[in-house]
This record gives C-alpha cells, sequence and structure tokens, in this order.
C-alpha cells in the first residue's frame, strides 16, 4: 500500500517534470526557429559585407579613379557604339568598365545575364590597336559572337577544333606576323591548355605588342565553387602570367564572393577594379500560377498562354523537371498549334545543335528543355520563360527564368506550382549540399501569395530592396485573399501523422492529404467551426508545415527511385497542442489581374513591325549564317515603328553607319510600302510622316 502511494508519488513527479520539460522543450524550439531566421539574415548580411570589403580591396582604384569623368577616347568610343555597333546609349557601368579597360587596368564585371557583357570587352577590341583574345566556354557561344561581330564588319574569328586548315593558316599569320585583318579572337579554354603551338603564336604576337586585351567570358567557370566549374578553366592563369602588360576583363552574370575571390585568385589579378551591378532584372515580369493535377489541364494553359500573349511567334522556353516529361510536353503543345522542339541531355549533340539552331533563327517559337538547356543560349529577345515545375533553388530559377528579355524589354517569367511538385524535386536533391534547404527557399516563393517575388531575390542575393514597379504577380494582384485559421487542421495532421508513426507506417505527400480528408470526415469536420479545406489547400498547408519545421521530409530509396515521405518534424509538439497558430492564406475568388505588364506589353505588332520582323528574317537567311536580331534587334524594330524614318540620313540616326549601309535600301523600302511616303516625294520637297500618330511635315534632305 505504502509502496503504491511511493510510487504513485514518483510518477506525479516525473510527470510533472515531463511537463516542465515539455515546456523548456517548446522554449528552445521557439528559440531555435528565432535563431535559424536571424542566422539567415546574418548570412545575408555577410555575404553583403564582404562584398564590399572585397571591392575595396582588390580594387582600391574604385576610389581613386572616376570612371564615368571624361576620357580621351569618348568621342571615338560613342561613335564606335552607335555607327559600329548601333546601340544607342550605355546601359549601367558600361561606359565605366570601357574606361577602365581602356586604361590598362585589369576589371571583374559582375553583371546580370543581358546586362551587356558582351559590349564591354568588344567596344575596347575595336578601339585598342591589336588583336583581343577571348576565352568563352561553349561553340555555340562562340559561333553566336563572331557572326554577331562579322555582321557588324568587326573582322573576328574563332579557333576552334571545327576551324579548317584555311583560316587557322590566316589567324596563325596574323598572330606572328600581323598580316590579314584580325581585331577580335575566340577560343575555347582548351586551346589555352592544351595547344602548344597556338601559345607560342599568342606569345610572338604578345613580343610584338599586338595584344591588346584578354577578355575571359563566363568567367565563374574558373572556380570549383561556381555552376559551371570547367576544369579547363583553371589553367588561363597562365595568360596573366605571360602576358602581364595586357589588360585582362573577367565577366560573369553571377558568382558569390567566394566564388568572386577564388577567380580573382586564378587569373592572377588581384588588383582588378570590380563593377559588380543589381541582380535585379527590371524588365521581367514575374508570376506564379497555381498548376492543375491534371496534365492535360496545365498544358492547355500553357498553350493558351502562349498563343494569347505571344501570337506574333515571340520566343520562349518552357522548361520541365525530366526528359521524358520534356517529350510529352512538346508533343502536346505541337498537337495545340504552337511550334515547339525538345531539348535535353539524351539527345545526340547534332539533333540538340539543329533544335537549338531552329530556334535561334526563329523559325521554332518554343523549345521545351531541361537543366541541360542552359549556358549557351545568346538569344536576346526571348519573351517568355515557363516553368512546368519549380526549379530546384531559387540560383537556378534566377538563371533559368533570366534567360528571358535580354535585350532589356519586358518579357515574362511564370513558374506553375503545385505543392504536390515539391517532394518530386525533394527526393532528387535531398543528397546534395543545402539541397533541401534550396529547395524550401524556392518552394516559399511559390507558396507567397502576398510577398513580392522580386523581394525574394534580393533577399536571396542579399541585396538591398529595390522598388518593384509593379513587375510581379503580387504587387499588382486584384484577387481578394484571406487567411485561413489553420491551427486545427494542423493538429489533425500533426496527431495523424502520430499515430501512423507509433504504428510504424509512413505517408507521402499525397497519401497524407487522402488520410487527412478520411478523417477530418470521420472526426472533426462537422463539430468544429474550422472550415473545410479543398484538396489544394490541404497540400499547401502541408507544405507550408514542412517549410515552418512541424513536419519534415524522409527519403528512402528502392531499387529504381527514391521515395519522400512526410513524417513529424521538430516543432510537432506545440503544433499538436494548437499553441501555435497557423495561418493559410487563400484566393476568395481567382480573377486575373488587369497588372501594369499586360497593358506595357502591346499584343500585336503594327503592320511595319511585322514586315520588319519579315525583312529581318529574310535577310538571314540570305546571309547564311547570320542570325535575325543580329541583322536588326527587336528594340531597333520598335525604334523604328516609333521614328518611321523614310530617308537614309534619318535611318543613319537611329541604327547607326554600319547597320545602315549594310540593310539600309532594304528597310527604306519597307517604310516607304508601309508608310506610303518616300519614292514620289522628289529631293528637297515636302512630304508628310507619321510618328506616334501626329502628322507632320518634314523637307526631305537625301534619299535612299
Ligand atoms: N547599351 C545597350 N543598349 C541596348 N542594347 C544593348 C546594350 N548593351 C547590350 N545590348 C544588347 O543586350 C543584349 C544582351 O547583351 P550581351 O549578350 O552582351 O549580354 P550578357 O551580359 O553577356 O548576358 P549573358 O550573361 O546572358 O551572356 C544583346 O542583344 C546586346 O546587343
Ligand atoms: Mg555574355
Amino acid at each position: 500500500m505504502e509502496d503504491e502511494e511511493n510510487i504513485e508519488e514518483e510518477l506525479l513527479l516525473v510527470e510533472s517534470q515531463l511537463n516542465g520539460l515539455q515546456d523548456k522543450i517548446k522554449t528552445l524550439l521557439d528559440q531555435q526557429e528565432e535563431l535559424y531566421e536571424r542566422q539567415a539574415q546574418l548570412k545575408a548580411m555577410l555575404e553583403i559585407s564582404k562584398t564590399s570589403r572585397d571591392a575595396s580591396n582588390s580594387a582600391p582604384s574604385v576610389a581613386l579613379e572616376d570612371w564615368s569623368g571624361k576620357f580621351s577616347w569618348d568621342s571615338q568610343a560613342d561613335d564606335t557604339r552607335f555607327n559600329v555597333f548601333g546601340i544607342s546609349s550605355y546601359r549601367s557601368n558600361q561606359r565605366e568598365i570601357i574606361n577602365s579597360i581602356m586604361s590598362g587596368k585589369d576589371v571583374l564585371v559582375i553583371m546580370a545575364a543581358g546586362g551587356g557583357k558582351s559590349l564591354c570587352y568588344q567596344l575596347p577590341a575595336v578601339l585598342r590597336d591589336g588583336i583581343t583574345l577571348v576565352v568563352s566556354p561553349l561553340l555555340s557561344l562562340i559561333q553566336d559572337q563572331v557572326m554577331g561581330l562579322a555582321a557588324l564588319g568587326i573582322p573576328a574569328h574563332m579557333l576552334t577544333s571545327t576551324t579548317n586548315k584555311e583560316i587557322e593558316k590566316f589567324i596563325y599569320k596574323a598572330l606572328e606576323k600581323g598580316e590579314g585583318e584580325l581585331k577580335i579572337l575566340y577560343v575555347t579554354p582548351e586551346k589555352i591548355s592544351k595547344s602548344k603551338r597556338f601559345m607560342s603564336k599568342l606569345e610572338k604576337c604578345h613580343h610584338a605588342g599586338r595584344l591588346s586585351l584578354v577578355a575571359i567570358d563566363e568567367a565563374h567557370c574558373c572556380s570549383q565553387w561556381g555552376h559551371d566549374f570547367r576544369p579547363d578553366y583553371k589553367n588561363l592563369g597562365i595568360l596573366k602570367i605571360q602576358f602581364p602588360s595586357v589588360p585582362m576583363i573577367a565577366l560573369t552574370a553571377t558568382a558569390t564572393s567566394k566564388v568572386q575571390m577564388d577567380l580573382i585568385e586564378m587569373l592572377h589579378i588581384p588588383r582588378s577594379v570590380k563593377f559588380v551591378s543589381t541582380v535585379n532584372r527590371p524588365n521581367l515580369f514575374y508570376r506564379v500560377y497555381e498548376k492543375s493535377s491534371v496534365g492535360k489541364v496545365v498544358i492547355d494553359e500553357i498553350a493558351n498562354f502562349i498563343s494569347e500573349s505571344y501570337p506574333n511567334n515571340e520566343s520562349g522556353i518552357v522548361y520541365c523537371f525530366s526528359r521524358k516529361e520534356c517529350e510529352q510536353v512538346a508533343k502536346e503543345l505541337r498537337g495545340r498549334g504552337i511550334s515547339a522542339d525538345y531539348y535535353h541531355a539524351d539527345m545526340d549533340v547534332v539533333a540538340r545543335e539543329k533544335v537549338h539552331m531552329r530556334w535561334s533563327k526563329s523559325k521554332s517559337q518554343v523549345i521545351v528543355g531541361t537543366v541541360a538547356f542552359g549556358m549557351g543560349i545568346n538569344k536576346p529577345d526571348v519573351r517568355f520563360v515557363v516553368h512546368h515545375s519549380l526549379s530546384k533553388s531559387m540560383e537556378t530559377y534566377y538563371q533559368e527564368s533570366g534567360r528571358a528579355g535580354r535585350d532589356g524589354l519586358p518579357s515574362e517569367c511564370v513558374l506553375y506550382y503545385r505543392p504536390g511538385d515539391v517532394p518530386r524535386q525533394s527526393s532528387m536533391v535531398f543528397y546534395e549540399n543545402c539541397g533541401l534547404q534550396n529547395l524550401y527557399d524556392i518552394a516559399r516563393y511559390c507558396q507567397s501569395k502576398k510577398n513580392c517575388r522580386r523581394g525574394a531575390f534580393f533577399q536571396h542575393f542579399g541585396e538591398a530592396v529595390q522598388e518593384c514597379n509593379g513587375m510581379c504577380d503580387n504587387c499588382v494582384s486584384s484577387i481578394e485573399l484571406k487567411d485561413i485559421d489553420a491551427t486545427y487542421h494542423t493538429k489533425i495532421t500533426v496527431s495523424l501523422l502520430q499515430e501512423m508513426q507509433q504504428n510504424d507506417q509512413r505517408a507521402t505527400l499525397l497519401q497524407l492529404v487522402d488520410k487527412f480528408k478520411t478523417k477530418w470526415k470521420h472526426s472533426a469536420g462537422c463539430s468544429n467551426e474550422a472550415v473545410d479545406l479543398k484538396k489544394e489547400e490541404i497540400e499547401q498547408l502541408i507544405v507550408q508545415l514542412i517549410l515552418d519545421r512541424v513536419l519534415k521530409e524522409e527519403f528512402q530509396h528502392t531499387a529504381y527511385t527514391t521515395n519522400a515521405y512526410v513524417v513529424l518534424g521538430p516543432l510537432w509538439k506545440p503544433a499538436l497542442q494548437g499553441n501555435r497558430p497557423v495561418k493559410l492564406t487563400s484566393a476568395i475568388h481567382s480573377q486575373d489581374s488587369g497588372d501594369r505588364f499586360k497593358s506595357a506589353k502591346r499584343n500585336q505588332m503594327s503592320n511595319l513591325e511585322a514586315k520588319l520582323d519579315d525583312l529581318r528574317r529574310t535577310i538571314s537567311s540570305r546571309n547564311g549564317g547570320i542570325f535575325p536580331h543580329a541583322v536588326l534587334s527587336t528594340e531597333q524594330i520598335s525604334l523604328l515603328n516609333c521614328h518611321t524614318p523614310t530617308t537614309i540620313a534619318e535611318l543613319e540616326k537611329l541604327i547607326g553607319k554600319v547597320k545602315t549601309d549594310k540593310y539600309g535600301s532594304d528597310i527604306i523600302e519597307v517604310m516607304w510600302s508601309e508608310t506610303g511616303s518616300g519614292k514620289d516625294s522628289g529631293d528637297g520637297a515636302k512630304r508628310q510622316k507619321k510618328d506616334k500618330g501626329v502628322v507632320f511635315v518634314e523637307s526631305g534632305e537625301e534619299e535612299g
């Protein structure tokens, strides 16, 4: 009797101690959560601070010199920019970079995709005496650049495994003896590391004082910490050692501070001037669409999106999760009247190149690709990038979506999100370093119906927030949102998993949704105030609970695949006790927003624009290799549409001398046929001209 009393007493004591412990655990877990958040903030702050410290360490000249001031080559540079490159004004940092290179400095350029890095070395290459050497990682990138330069009348060549003997001889002569016209020479990194012959010719060129500049494009390939490491890039350090007096410019779109330090060291450019531009791409509109669980509905939506928003064959990319999905989606889009090809790593090089070429020349509208469709994409007028399912990280999404709008014109990045896609990705990335953390970051981006999408990029890359200007769905949405109290639903989910785990059972996300529905029906729903959730909302809730660490994912390998299961996470107890209110944001009624992007973007090309678009394609096929966008950029077509020049002199003021000399008469012919002016108005005659709908009278100067 007495024994029992003692036992009961001790039991009470233990239970009260356990309760005390539970409370302490809860406090500790809350503390842990706060610390996690602070850790993320501190990491971002550290990154910013390191970047600015590196800037001041490695680039003392930034503080000493003003690269935007006046320089002796200013007028020559302006003339070349406009008359040779047909570019009417510099973009952010371009002029400063060009000035520092022209001053003989080594330069490191971090500038977002499409920011205009090529001009930063191509223009000095034209201005400086001698030959510029450009190292670039991919044959297709090199071919694009060489063709583009040829179209501008700049003598450029490439020396790669595909170069024929005659050209090779010409190049070697130009290097060795300064014979023949050569301004820019593109090589792959293998040439530097593997061809002694080439290096000896290059040395002779340098000796004779003819090596004017060395440019390393896609410089992040140097670093093992970068996303596209290429072993041959590691040997490029030899260039600065052999040619210390020749300025070097290294360019990349993304490099963390670790990668930046790495490549400064590897390329031996410790005193380089560093230019870091913002990650912001103001012309890109970001949106996330809810993705149906029915495959065909998703394709219908994507097909409608393309044909309604881009009826003039404007180029786009659709990214898919797997090779099989890629082929399937391309086929289904074709079945809905969209000219789409697929592209993935299982195809041979020739087939891939063919698909890429058709698309580059705007002969097909869409490439449906896996991540394999990557670095070689140089097309400036990609108007939309659709993600059929979410990427594996914010970084990957930034890069893939960033292939849109490299010409600076309004373009769209659309991601189709379904919470059920998260475990598909997580079972692929969980073994990678920080794989799950990265995936959950992008899942958070997708789940949010309130936060600015652009803001998520700034936070991720540790940059100060900038104005979105109504260029993301959440900033302009007119969809009414409400917060659902999901505390009770969370309790049910947690207790369900607790029961299952006690019985050694497990569930995937989709199985858990079904079990939730059954349990809700039987036990809770009717007697409670809590609202009934739709299937999609339950999925959304479960992913939210994973992101909040109430639940977590666990993985099991089978012979063929890896399965992702949802199990209890570190914060499950307070959630079960209902101590932590859980809110789910839901749309009351989904009505597509009449957003600013849609009104800013004109859906219909004018007749004139369509004709000029046809013209650039005709000229492109007439000239073999040249891309339509190298003949006239989309921006230049808009300019012509706006100003309707009808004389060669007027045209030259808009697109510069070289392009006018080459294509002027063809362009003027189109202008005349569209504006009805020109041929019949003789020299000096007064004629009418339409400019943005305003009719005014102008005296003719010169006829083309
Ligand atoms: N100042 C400018 N004004 C208008 N267009 C420009 C200007 N500078 C560059 N461009 C155009 O922008 C497009 C992208 O330029 P570029 O290929 O140099 O980008 P990038 O920075 O090298 O991007 P990526 O990282 O994707 O290689 C090209 O079509 C180019 O002609
Ligand atoms: Mg580039």
